[in-house]
């Protein structure tokens, strides 16, 4: 479909569209049916469903550092554009977004960039921690069972 021919939507109708068997995205001034998508979608239909709700999901669509495949991906699901919106969709909405944490399930709210491997500044230091602490818990208990071990008579 040509760009030109992308409807226009308002930010109330496209707040209309935030459920499951309906879900529209506002990403960079452009709008997004990704309702066939929420299932595919690598970090979970929940998150997708929680930006679709807060209106404008840019900043959430950006903090997670989608790769440039995400992106591309993006064009498959344009269907219009914001109202008042240039068709290259350039008008920045994100202040209007109520919110800029998402929720997972079980987790309660966290921050989109600061889900597990994303930011590269702190991954380093996670995946130290994660294979520190359980080889650490590994060699006590190695220790302490061949201690007794060996002291017995
Ligand atoms: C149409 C819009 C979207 C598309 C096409 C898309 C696509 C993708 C793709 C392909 C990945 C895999 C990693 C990558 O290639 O970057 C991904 C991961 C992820 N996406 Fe999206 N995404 C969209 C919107 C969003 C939004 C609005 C959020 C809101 C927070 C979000 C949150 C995430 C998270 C948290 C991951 C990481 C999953 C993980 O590594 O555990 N995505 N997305």
């Amino acid at each position: 479909m040509e760009v030109e021919e992308h409807k226009a939507f308002t930010l109330s109708e496209i707040s209309l569209h935030s459920s499951k068997s309906d879900c529209w995205l506002l990403i960079h001034g452009k709008v997004y049916d990704v309702t066939m998508f929420l299932e595919d979608h690598p970090g979970g239909e929940d998150v997708l469903l929680e930006a679709s709700a807060n209106g404008d999901a840019t900043n959430a669509f950006e903090d997670v550092g989608h790769s440039s495949t995400a992106t591309s991906m993006l064009s498959s699901y344009l269907i219009g554009v914001l109202e008042g919106t240039s068709n290259s969709g350039t008008v920045d909405t994100r202040n209007q977004q109520s919110s800029k944490v998402v929720r997972r399930e079980g987790v309660g709210f966290v921050a989109p960039n600061t889900i597990k491997g994303r930011n590269p500044s702190s991954s380093a230091s996670m995946n130290l921690f994660e294979y520190l602490i359980p080889l650490i818990i590994f060699v006590v208990a190695f220790g302490t069972w061949y201690f007794f071990n060996k002291t017995k008579p």
